[in-house]
């Protein structure tokens, strides 16, 4: 099968196309990261994206079950699908393992994701690098050359950065998650949660009540006694997302332990009135060094955004943390309220594990023993 990979600044770059055939648009953006292809391709934060790999070999281990669950919730899996629009990688292997359920491309196929390989995915990235992200296409078919035309014609129609995808990733209602013992209870607006984040929250025995995005927080704050509020990671440009922001004002005001992961963290910096601007090409990996200004610890993390927060905008939040490959705001915290947030995720999933203890801290905020954060 033959597959196209168009960008919007006129670039074809042809393949060969394993998964489901037919055309998927998106913002074409690229991943460093190694491992952990399950997990990045159900993080609902890539709705809306086509993803690059970095890394040639993708494919040799297989897909694992989603079966296997903790507290209920896949542990291999970020979500319950693959989210991205499409996938464009080198090369694809052959699976060898024994937890894998099926190959890369039954399981591309099976949820109707088209995928090309054969792609000389360094120069993909070189290009990405100089010009920044751009809209896209894949096609995997048959296309002759006046239907590739038309299919540039639509890639150049759309912007990533005009569309609500929340709004796709979002549950429809409340969704409860609970550990056997649980003894405190965490709101999570969810914007498209990886389930890597729940599964930390019920491994600290937190229960779990997801609510979606347009739900009124403070209310189901009471609704529910929680203990504290958790505003997730997602796809798309933050600053769409009025309610939203205005409902951080409202839990900022409210003054009880809230924690943000990256939209999350976009979301609360957009509440504090500061701005939003877009990276060039994003953090996407699983390598990004990042450094905590009050510990003065630098540690490694896992990323994937392609939005960043304006320091010198923030106004009553402060800079928690910074990355050290462009010094780019990766936390922020309320000097004099219990609110943490990360831009980077301490969930990993995949990744390091070096920066867990961000929910060792909310937990402490959450029983009130954070003395001196
Ligand atoms: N992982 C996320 O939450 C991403 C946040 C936002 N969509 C960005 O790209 O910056």
């Amino acid at each position: 099968m033959k597959a196209y990979l168009l960008l919007a600044d006129g670039t074809i770059v042809e393949g060969k196309g394993f998964g489901a055939e037919g055309v998927k648009f998106g913002e074409v953006v690229f991943t460093t990261a190694m491992v952990g292809y399950p997990e990045s391709l159900t993080d609902p934060s890539y709705k809306g994206q086509i993803l690059v790999m970095t890394y040639p070999l993708i494919g040799n281990y297989g897909v694992p079950s989603k079966e296997i669950r903790e507290n209920g919730i896949p542990i291999h899996y970020e979500s319950d699908k693959i989210q991205v629009e499409g996938y464009v990688i080198s090369k694809l292997m052959r699976p060898s393992h024994w937890a894998s359920e099926m190959s890369l491309d039954e399981w591309l196929k099976k949820e109707g994701i088209p995928g090309i390989e054969g792609v000389d995915t360094r120069a993909l990235v070189k290009k990405i690098r100089e010009k920044g992200v751009m809209m896209g296409a894949l096609a995997v078919g048959d296309y002759d050359k006046e239907e590739l035309e038309k299919i540039m014609e639509n890639v150049r129609k759309l912007s990533y950065d005009e569309a609500n995808f929340v709004d796709k990733v979002t549950p429809k209602g409340i969704i409860v998650h609970s550990p056997k013992k649980a003894d405190k209870t965490v709101v999570v607006v969810d914007c498209g949660v990886k389930y890597g984040i729940l599964r930390e929250f019920l491994k600290r025995g937190f229960k779990v009540i997801r609510i979606p995005y347009t739900y009124d927080p403070t209310n189901a704050f009471e609704e529910f006694n929680a203990d504290g509020i958790f505003l997730s990671n997602g796809p798309g440009n933050p600053a769409l997302l009025k309610t939203l922001i205005e409902n951080a004002k409202a839990i900022i005001e409210y003054n009880v332990p809230t924690m943000g992961i990256c939209l999350g963290s976009q979301i609360l910096a957009l509440a504090d009135g500061a701005e939003i601007y877009k990276l060039k090409y994003g953090h996407r990996g699983i390598n990004k060094p990042v450094k905590d200004l009050k510990t003065g610890k630098a540690f490694v993390t896992t990323q994937n955004h392609g939005y960043a927060v304006k320091p010198e905008s923030l106004n009553e939040f402060k800079v928690w943390m910074i990355n050290l490959d462009d010094k780019s705001v990766e936390g922020i915290y309320h000097p004099n309220k219990p609110i943490i947030a990360t831009q980077f995720h301490p969930e990993a999933s995949p990744g390091p594990l070096d920066s867990t203890w961000v929910f060792d801290l909310f937990a402490k905020l959450i029983k009130g023993d954070a003395h001196g954060f």
